[in-house]
């Protein structure tokens, strides 16, 4: 067997934690009843996304919510990935998606490495490092025929993240992700297709559904992409939930058609920076556009 059906569970997220893992585990029996063996709920599932909720809603992993999460991937047999929750390590705070495999062992924990600092003026400040700490370790796991990376959200801005996944020989990254209203309708599709394109395999995104009332409002548009740069499945902002075949036989076929592993000009790549040499050795005052060779 060389592919295997993802799901990609969009949910409303509210402000009762109990409620909302009640209903991720609801989802997920629903998105396994309808054949599906790997299934990614959003970042911050159990909890509503914003810097004062993190502390209040954060727990140890493993803790309750991940308690729940092992319990419905064995009696659903299938290989979980948990959105992200915020995790509480003695008083430290990540945002941190964990993994559990059909029989309910924890297979991987990710802490989201880039956190979310950003200010666009008039549209969205956003300072996740005033409270919570950021991962420094890649984490991949094997779902059958597939080996996955992790990231979270605004992590996949980071060419280099996924970059590396492939390299390490990954078929699909995952990102439970959480854009807004600002960032999300101008960058949210673009970079999963970016990082798909770049690294010919399958990207998938997946989001809280949008609720207008919520202090940050959720773009939603949670989408596979596949490696040829294809939207596979994609939803709007309601809750829902998504469908897209993983076919390792694909991926294999786009990299042999358009051979770009076997291209790279690494030995280029390596050499200092021409632009940069020139100008040291110039006083700066050279035309740095020039072709340097
Ligand atoms: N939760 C996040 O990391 C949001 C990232 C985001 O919206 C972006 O534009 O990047």
């Amino acid at each position: 067997m060389s592919a295997l059906r993802l799901a990609l569970i969009q949910m409303a997220v509210g402000t009762n934690k109990t409620e909302n893992v009640k209903k991720a585990c609801k989802l997920v029996k629903e998105a396994a009843s309808k054949g599906a063996k790997l299934i990614a709920l959003p970042e911050c599932f159990n909890s509503p996304y914003g810097t004062q909720y993190f502390k209040e809603y954060s727990e140890p992993v493993p803790g309750p919510t991940t308690k729940s999460l092992s319990e419905v991937a064995k009696e659903c047999q299938v290989f979980l990935v948990g959105g992200s929750i915020p995790e509480n390590e003695n008083g430290n705070l990540y945002n941190t998606c964990s993994v559990f495999a059909p029989n309910g062992d924890t297979i991987a924990k990710y802490r989201k490495m880039h956190l979310f600092d950003i200010n666009v003026p008039g549209k969205i400040f956003f300072q996740e490092s005033d409270v919570l700490k950021p991962g420094n370790t890649f984490v991949t796991f094997n779902a059958g025929p597939c080996k996955v990376g992790l990231g979270i959200c605004y992590d996949m801005r980071f060419a280099e993240l996924a970059q590396i996944y492939a390299k390490e020989g990954c078929h699909l990254v995952v990102y439970p992700g959480a854009f807004n209203m600002t960032t999300g309708p101008a960058h949210w599709q673009l970079l999963q297709q970016a990082r798909a394109l770049d690294n010919q395999m399958y990207v998938a995104a997946v989001s809280p559904a949008r609720d207008e009332g919520a202090t940050y409002v959720a773009w939603g548009n949670s989408s596979t992409v596949g490696p040829w740069g294809d939207i596979l499945a994609k939803t709007s902002h309601e809750e829902s939930i998504i469908y897209a075949e993983i076919d390792i036989g694909r991926l294999e076929e786009v990299r042999q058609n358009i051979p770009l592993n076997n291209q790279r000009r690494l030995d280029v790549y390596s050499r200092p920076n021409p632009c940069e040499s020139l100008k040291e050795m110039s006083g700066y005052n050279i035309d740095v556009n020039q072709h340097v060779d």
